[in-house]
């Protein structure tokens, strides 16, 4: 089954790029960078891939996107990620970075965008891996920090074709954003939001009213609300699900209670994604190898899951 779910062409539509971050290559560019880690190698580093919730995850994240310091370090961190996609036969992604991760510790705006900007043009041309960039707000931060970070990115509009929205989601509702939102969409930006990853449905209906989202990103907790599921399905509005993800961070604690299946034959367009695959243990394949595994999921039913992944692409 593995090698017949490797081979089924697919899209990854949830997959932040600092979360790509392997530790063997995040060790070689601490070395490179002459930066000291608190792990003593590999092992220990990936022993400390443990985590309660969201918030256990994203220290670690922080932490371990600080070796990324130079353009060709984040050339090395996209082009590792597109070289899994090739294996992989992920045809088309549309990963996210937070430009805020690098300029709030002194990395100007344009070494991180330039290094992953060139990465995903030589994924174009020597691996034919098409693809578009999503520029994503820290949440957790002010809205005033995320038009900061637009209006950096205005310059290097033709950069991205989307923004998102990411990090710490509870206390920190799509509302927060609205403006933001509203001017990057004034932009010409399309629009996707993390939602109801560990966030209340409500979280979703303001995403899809406030923000005005064509995905939402996770959106498991959808399930939970019965007139939003049906909206979700009139609507025909992605879900880009992160089984592998949900599990490492306690959305569900086994993926044997994972909803993406019912989710499915309910009729809303769910898909199958990495989000973090250094830290949550497997990249796309790994992703639906669960799912057959813990939930029986069917290669009817991937075949399914891999068209509406490349049926929600946005560019
Ligand atoms: N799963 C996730 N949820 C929210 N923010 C993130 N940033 C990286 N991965 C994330
Ligand atoms: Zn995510």
């Amino acid at each position: 089954m593995y090698n017949w779910l490797n081979t089924l062409p697919k899209a990854e539509l949830h997959l932040h790029l600092e979360g790509s971050l392997e530790p063997e290559l995040l060790f070689s560019l601490a070395e490179r960078n002459k930066i000291a880690l608190p792990w003593d190698n590999v092992d220990a580093l990936r022993s400390a891939y443990a985590f309660g919730n969201l918030q256990e995850f994203l220290d670690l994240y922080y932490r371990g996107a600080d070796v990324l310091r130079t353009e060709q370090d984040f050339y090395d961190l996209t082009w590792a990620y597109l070289q899994k996609c090739e294996e992989q036969n992920v045809v088309h992604t549309e990963p996210f970075y937070d430009p805020q991760t690098h300029t709030d510790r002194g990395i100007p705006f344009e070494v991180a965008l330039r290094g992953i900007s060139d990465a995903l043009a030589d994924g174009r041309e020597l691996l034919g891996i098409s693809s578009g960039l999503i520029l994503s707000f820290l949440r957790h931060l002010p809205e005033e920090q995320a038009f900061k970070t637009l209006e950096q990115a205005m310059p290097y509009r033709d950069a991205f074709f989307a923004v998102g929205l990411d990090s710490s989601e509870v206390g920190h509702p799509p509302s927060k954003f609205e403006r933001v939102f509203a001017k990057a969409r004034a932009e010409g930006f399309l629009a996707v939001a993390h939602a109801g990853e560990e966030g209340p449905p409500e979280y979703i209906w303001e995403a899809l009213d406030l923000l005005k989202v064509s995905r939402i990103d996770h959106g498991v907790r959808a399930a939970e609300d019965p007139w939003l599921i049906a909206r979700l399905i009139e609507e025909q509005i992605p879900l880009t699900v992160c089984p592998l993800s949900n599990t490492k961070l306690r959305v569900f604690d086994d993926m044997s209670q994972h909803n993406i299946l019912q989710l499915l034959e309910q009729g809303v367009k769910v898909t199958v994604n990495s989000d973090d695959p250094a830290y949550f243990g497997g990249y796309v394949t790994e992703n639906f190898m669960a799912l057959h595994e813990s939930l029986g999921m069917t290669e009817e039913q991937a075949r399914r899951l891999a068209q509406n992944s490349l049926d929600a692409r946005l560019v």
